[in-house]
């Protein structure tokens, strides 16, 4: 008799990005209408929320038409999903389904393609390494609503926070390691090398609120650097793409920018928070921050690339998933943020969710 192999759908989910230049304003539209994003009563948030998406449409519209007139985030998580599958086929009948929040694939029709797969169990893993109340917070909510909508109720396990998990810090520190050996290779031995952890930044009230975003970032950059084999590093966090008035966590990247051409320092610039190329990577990081750099006479620009479908990265996820369907408890898995403080109480992102 062969053995029963238990479905299991792995949940990858994102932000999600524009596939065609019309749809970059509804993209942004339900983007600053979450109530995670702009946290007003839903009468304010409309107005506001609409209001934001049609002044930002011009300037995200030229950032796509950089890259074609569309993200090309779904690709990438996509091929992300059929690697992951690929390594976990051996050991389990997984496979990967992509949600994203603020356009298509929806969360609604992913759990309707969940259902007709007639899974048994679920996965849910935000490709966002740190938690943060405005993305995997966000996700994970859509995810819950969706499922009810369609009356899809699987046993499930969300790996919420992976911000230092071992194999992740290793896959990111080769990809460091490999551009820092470039760059240092490309440099005269007289000029210095910094790298620039860069993260997506968050508003400053948000993180006042128990938000533990810049907290498991700054424990990312420490288990990336404790896997890193260059003597006397000098590297720093900062934080880019400012989309509000409101003040940010800093410093921001333009900072520090500004600090390393001050000080005559070139720069790697290492994205941080995001693990796939997108907008945020290729135009800014790739275009507006190196001209900047130009422009600020910084002796060398480089930057690392995004973990994509990197094998190691893969591995990691792999290595993520399976620990957690063990029920490994050093892994953060939150039932509607109930688990988390007793499984590992550095974990502030329970906490977090009740004052959100
Ligand atoms: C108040 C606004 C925003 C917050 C807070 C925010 C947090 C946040 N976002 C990511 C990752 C991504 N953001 C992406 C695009 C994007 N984000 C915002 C705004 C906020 N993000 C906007 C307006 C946009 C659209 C692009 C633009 O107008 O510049 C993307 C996808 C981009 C793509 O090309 O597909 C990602 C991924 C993180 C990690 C984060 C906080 C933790
Ligand atoms: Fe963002
Ligand atoms: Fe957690």
């Amino acid at each position: 008799m062969s053995e029963h192999r238990p479905r299991v759908a792995i949940i990858l989910f994102n932000l999600g990005g524009p596939d065609a230049p019309e749809a970059v304003r509804p993209f942004l539209e339900n983007l600053f209408l979450d109530p995670a994003i702009v946290r007003l009563p839903k009468l304010l948030r409309w107005p506001l929320g609409k209001f934001i998406a049609a002044r930002r449409t011009k300037a995200a519209s030229e950032n796509y038409a950089i890259l074609g007139g569309k993200s090309p985030l779904l690709e990438l998580t996509i091929a992300q999903g059929e690697a992951l599958q690929a390594a976990l086929a051996p050991e389990m009948e997984a496979r990967c389904f992509v949600a994203m929040r603020y356009w298509h694939p929806f969360a609604e029709a992913t759990a309707r393609e969940v259902k007709a797969w007639g899974a048994d169990e679920a996965i849910l893993l935000p490709l966002y390494p740190q938690f943060s109340t405005t993305t995997s917070g966000s996700s994970i909510d859509d995810w819950k609503a969706a499922c009810a909508k369609v009356g899809l109720d699987l046993p499930s396990k969300t790996l919420c926070c992976w911000h230092s998990d071992e194999g992740f810090a290793r896959a990111t520190a080769a990809l460091v390691q490999a551009s820092y050996d470039k760059a240092r290779a490309e440099l005269p031995a007289e000029v210095p090398l910094r790298i620039l952890f860069s993260a997506h930044g968050l508003p400053e009230s948000i993180v006042k609120r128990g938000d533990p975003y810049q907290w498991q970032v700054e424990r990312s950059v420490a288990a990336v650097v404790g896997q890193l084999d260059i003597p006397g590093l000098d590297h720093s966090v900062c934080y880019q793409s400012r989309v509000t008035p409101q003040k940010w966590i800093g410093p921001s990247t333009e900072e520090a920018l500004e600090h390393a051409a001050k000080e005559k320092v070139a720069v790697l610039v290492c994205p941080i928070a995001f693990v796939s190329e997108h907008s945020e990577t290729l135009v800014e990081l790739d275009v507006e921050y190196q001209e900047l750099a130009h422009k600020l006479g910084i002796p060398g620009y480089f930057r690392v690339p995004a973990q994509n479908s990197d094998a190691g990265f893969i591995g990691a996820l792999a290595g993520l998933v399976r620990r957690v369907r063990a029920g490994n408890r050093t892994l953060c898995s939150f039932a509607g943020g109930r688990q988390c403080p007793k499984q590992h109480g550095d974990c502030p992102h329970a906490r977090a969710r009740n004052a959100a």
